[in-house]
């Protein structure tokens, strides 16, 4: 499977934060979520994956270009979908397509309107009083209008209503059935994910912690149930986290298969989801990976 994109020994700092030598390949063709808690870096990320920001060190290519030499035809290829209005204010669609359209050689308008036809968005109304959904929905018509390839979001499902939100996943899903787009989006709904991520990207204080394949997620990572009285030096070494009251453990685990080999029936074994991975992993007394 090729990376749609690269980040190499990448580092960005700030007064007081920095992403430090991050290593990052996005699948194509796949959904990637990304997730991290506030101020974790996801934001920053983005913007060194759009040339919005520079780093400091390291490599990015996106398509395998760089921006030195190809700002342009990587910015053709790929499309940012906002959560608000960064049109200007009093446009409407038809305004906004005369705009947009002659900056994409790719553009195409019967792709346009077919999709406002299908997110029902009006043409001659105003943009900004469009609903957040409405906005969402626009933004993300523009990227499909100039065909990007690669889609990025950040927390595109924020704020959004239950109805919607599930409608937005479906419109995700449907886009990326011909296999060449690909789709990268920070969230904190990790339910969402659950739902639509084939990888999942997790960073924490600038630190990928992993990015991996849903699927490889899930196989490993397990909540653990049991008597205190089997935690010791050694065993407590396959947890990530443990939180115990006088007789009782539950722990995070990255590794659920050797969890099973050496306690066996002896503790109960849960799939953890994105959210516990995310909790345990805040309180983890090392660094895991
Ligand atoms: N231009 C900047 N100058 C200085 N510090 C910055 C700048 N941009 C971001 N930061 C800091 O970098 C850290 C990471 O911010 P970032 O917005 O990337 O996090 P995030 O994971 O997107 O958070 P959230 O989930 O809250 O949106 C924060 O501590 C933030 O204050």
């Amino acid at each position: 499977m090729k990376n749609i994109v690269e980040f190499k020994h990448v580092t960005k700092r700030f007064k007081d934060f920095s992403l430090e030598n991050m290593n990052l390949q996005i699948k194509q063709g796949c959904v990637t979520g990304f997730i991290g808690a506030n101020g974790a870096g996801k934001s920053t990320t983005m913007k060194l994956m759009m040339n919005l920001l520079q780093a400091d060190a390291g490599e990015i290519s996106v398509f395998g270009l760089d921006y030195a030499s190809h700002e342009k035809e990587i910015k053709e290829r790929m499309g940012f979908v906002y959560d608000r209005n960064v049109f200007y204010k009093d446009l409407n669609l038809k305004d906004l397509r005369r705009i947009v359209a002659p900056a994409y050689k790719n553009w195409n308008d019967e792709q346009f309107y077919d999709y406002i036809k299908k997110f029902e968005l009006p043409l001659n109304k105003a943009i900004k009083t469009f609903s957040k959904g409405m906005q969402m929905k626009t933004s993300l018509v523009m990227a499909l209008s100039h065909d990007a390839e690669f889609i990025m979001m950040d927390e595109p499902t924020a704020g959004l209503d239950p109805v919607f939100r599930r409608e937005l996943l479906d419109i995700l899903q449907n886009i990326m059935e011909n296999g060449k787009r690909t789709l990268f989006f920070s969230t904190h709904i990790t339910s969402d994910l659950e739902r639509i991520a084939d990888y999942i990207t997790f960073i924490q204080k600038g630190k990928i912690l992993f990015n991996d394949s849903m699927d490889d997620v899930q196989e490993r990572y397990a909540l653990v149930k049991g008597s205190t009285d089997l935690l010791n030096r050694d065993t407590e070494k396959n947890f990530i986290k443990v939180d115990r009251s006088s007789t009782e453990f539950q722990a995070l685990t990255n590794d659920a298969r050797k969890v099973r080999i050496i306690f066996g029936d002896q503790v109960e074994i849960e799939e953890a989801t994105l959210e516990d991975i995310m909790f345990y992993a805040k309180g983890a007394s090392h660094q895991y990976v």
